[in-house]
């Protein structure tokens, strides 16, 4: 048997080579013994025997043994080698170990260096957490930047925005006067060579007046020249129509602002009110005050009833009072400002080549989106900022009709307080000199200059009111009723001033809530002009050549009865008033429907006004009007009626002799129904105070002579 299997198959450990070497020691053993024994022939004790017995069977003969050695010999080299593999084992081993013991002293290093690393770790968390609570306060402060940021934002958009549009109004303002002044530049040019060929043509007749000696020759060029002016400034009139409407609108007023800053406060608390209601309404007191177990108003404390201020709460007022008050300061005189921050609409003025139009928008009530406009075709528009002399300058031309024996109407119409009375009669300093005043100082510096060509004038006056249904003559030291009497000026301007002066102090006035000076009446300053030529009539005429009338009229307001908050001796005014206000209106309305029946008698007022609404007059309406919000119905109301006065159509026509039309005094109107006048009632805050010192002042004739040098 070949037991060199054992070793081949036998895996190179430590425990195998142990075994086989003992195998084959215990072989080596065994053939000793043999070889003992076949020559000596030895005694063989009993471990012998036990080895000859274990091997007898395969080493019974010679060859087997050797057979059995050379292959000992192959096991003891292979054994050798093993020997030699277990050793580099062992040393793989030392190594192993060794490696072993590196890497755990690495470990340990290594460990210690964790734990390091673990420390810097637990600070590295605590600086984290520094660090992220100052990001976080960071990021707070940047937040509460930002918020500055946006509101300061906010407030930097809505300045601009504001000075935006202050900017777009003046262009808008810019471009108007450019075109204003492009036309008056024109119209300059055109007056210059006008006035070129004039002076040309003045030459001439002077060098004729040299040459011919006969007198009438030049007057009869005088008068052609003069009818030939006279002509075109008729053309002139005709073609703006008969009944011009011009409209005015005055300037808001303190009280006004402050109304409009109230209103937008007190719109800005209901939302806050209401916001604040929806907001304490749980689902269950809504359940409550639906089973009504509890009221609304109980259920929400400290607010007040449902959508309503309680305007006598002082925490309300006061809060109201101080909005108001800082909104003021802000605010200033830039109206634009207070419409923007109130949110109200605002009547504005559109131009285009053919139209003017005055659009006053209308915020309904109950929808806020609901803005009506209104629109009026008017012939003029003096927005707040005109002046007086603005003002007058426009109406210029047709004062000078007056000068050419024409009837001349001018009546301001409007509800109270609008500014009829400023207009007509304005105030004490002259640059706030009114209609009245202006077209006396304008009256008699042309007469100065017609005085050269041989025209000579009669003034008379007339001043008038109408109280109650009644005509009192405010120049009659008595207050003469249904009578008014001329009064002839021969001292000037200086002395028309004075009475006028007396007149405003006899006029009625009183205070009522709309206006603090109401003119309860309505007052007619008439001027009547008779036009002589003595170079053409000769040294004193008998009849006037021309004859101008001037009638100013300043109607007393017309006004709610609610809202004007009169009883009393003033509600009875105020009902004459509006009755012969309304009158007016039936009469104009009818006028402007070419009816063939007028009532001018229903009331003294359109009978007195009869020659100049329905006659040969040139008249002219100014339409006055607030553009508070608060009085947006009587705006509406007077701009509506002055859409009707302009379709009133009149043939006016010149006062010459044998053309002339009487207008020196109304005779005593019996139909109408004369009331007595109870002037013992009237407190008389008077208009007048307006121009006590306007003679004070300076000179009116020097005025006049220094306007008309200019
Ligand atoms: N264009 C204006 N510029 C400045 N102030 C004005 C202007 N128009 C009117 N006012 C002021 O408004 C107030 C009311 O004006 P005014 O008395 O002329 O109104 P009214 O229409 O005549 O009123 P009433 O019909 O009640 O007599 C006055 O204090 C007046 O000075």
């Amino acid at each position: 048997m070949d037991r060199s299997f054992f070793f081949q198959n036998r895996s190179p450990c430590k425990n195998n080579f142990i075994l086989e070497q003992e195998e084959l020691n215990n072989f080596n053993k065994f053939l000793k013994i043999k070889d003992q024994s076949k020559s000596v022939g030895k005694q063989r004790n009993d471990q012998d025997s036990d080895l000859e017995d274990y091997y007898t069977d395969d080493f019974s003969n010679e060859e087997y043994i050797r057979e059995y050695q050379q292959q000992n010999s192959q096991l003891n080299k292979m054994v050798k080698q093993r020997m030699i593999f277990l050793e580099e084992l062992q040393q793989q081993e030392n190594i192993q170990e060794e490696k072993r013991k590196q890497l755990q002293t690495n470990l340990a290093i290594s460990k210690s260096k964790v734990q390091g690393v673990d420390s810097d770790l637990l600070n590295l968390i605590s600086e984290c957490k520094c660090l992220a609570e100052e990001t976080s306060t960071k990021q707070d402060k940047l937040l509460q930047d930002k918020t500055n940021l946006q509101k300061k934002e906010a407030e930097t958009l809505s300045l601009l925005n504001h000075h935006k549009f202050s900017l777009q109004k003046t262009i808008e303002k810019t471009i108007n006067y450019k075109q204003i002044y492009q036309n008056l530049e024109r119209q300059y040019q055109y007056y210059k060579e006008n006035l070129q060929n004039i002076n040309e043509k003045q030459k001439s007749l002077q060098e004729e007046i040299k040459s011919i000696q006969d007198g009438t020759h030049l007057d009869a060029q005088l008068l052609q020249f003069t009818q030939q002016k006279q002509n075109l400034n008729e053309k002139l009139q005709s073609m703006k129509g008969n009944i011009r409407v011009y409209c005015r609108i005055r300037p808001l007023r303190q009280e006004e602002k402050i109304a409009m800053l109230q209103n937008s406060f007190k719109k800005q608390y209901e939302e806050k009110q209401q916001n604040a209601q929806n907001a304490k309404i749980t689902p269950l007191s809504k359940a409550s005050v639906q089973k009504g177990s509890v009221s609304k108003a109980e259920n929400i404390k400290g607010v007040g009833s449902v959508g309503k201020i309680d305007e006598n709460n002082p925490n309300f007022q006061q809060e109201m009072q101080i909005y108001v008050q800082s909104m003021f300061d802000i605010i200033k005189d830039d109206d634009n400002l207070l419409y923007q921050i109130t949110q109200q609409n605002r009547i504005t003025k559109t131009q285009n080549s053919q139209n003017l139009k005055l659009v006053v928008p209308f915020q309904n009530m109950k929808s806020e989106n609901n803005i009506k406009e209104y629109n009026f075709k008017l012939e003029h528009i003096f927005e707040e900022d005109a002046t007086q002399m603005e003002v007058f300058s426009n109406l210029q031309e047709l004062i000078q009709s007056v000068l050419d024996g024409y009837n001349v109407c001018i009546f301001a119409y409007g509800p109270t307080g609008s500014g009829k009375t400023y207009t007509m009669q304005g105030e004490e300093d002259y640059n706030k000199w009114g209609i009245i005043p202006r077209s006396i100082e304008y009256i008699y510096s042309e007469i100065e200059k017609m005085q050269s060509y041989g025209w000579e004038h009669k003034i008379k006056i007339q001043f008038s009111e109408i109280y109650n249904e009644t005509l009192i003559d405010l120049l009659h030291p008595d207050g003469k009723k249904d009578e008014v009497q001329d009064k002839v000026i021969t001292q000037g301007p200086e002395e028309i001033m004075k009475l006028l002066q007396k007149g405003y102090i006899s006029r009625k006035v009183a205070s009522t809530d709309c206006n603090e000076y109401s003119s309860r009446s309505h007052s007619i300053f008439r001027m009547n002009l008779d036009i002589y030529n003595t170079q053409k009539q000769g040294k004193n005429p008998q009849q006037p050549l021309l004859k101008g009338s001037l009638n100013l009229v300043d109607l007393a307001g017309s006004e709610r009865i609610n809202q004007s908050n009169v009883a009393g001796e003033r509600l009875k005014e105020t009902q004459n008033i509006n009755k012969s206000l309304t009158s007016l209106a039936a009469v104009i309305t009818s006028l402007a429907k070419k009816e063939t029946f007028t009532a001018f008698r229903n009331s003294k007022l359109t009978y007195y006004l009869h020659e100049y609404l329905g006659g040969k007059s040139k008249t002219l309406m100014m339409v006055n009007i607030s553009p508070a919000p608060s009085s947006f119905y009587p705006t509406l109301t007077t701009l509506r009626f002055a859409d009707q006065a302009k379709q009133c159509q009149n043939k006016t026509e010149q006062n010459t002799i044998g053309n002339t039309q009487s207008q020196r005094s109304i005779s005593p109107i019996n139909n109408v129904g004369k009331q007595s006048l109870q002037k013992s009632t009237i407190s008389t805050p008077s208009k007048g105070g307006r121009f006590q010192n306007i003679l004070a002042q300076s000179s009116i004739r020097n005025t006049i002579l220094n306007s008309s040098k200019k």
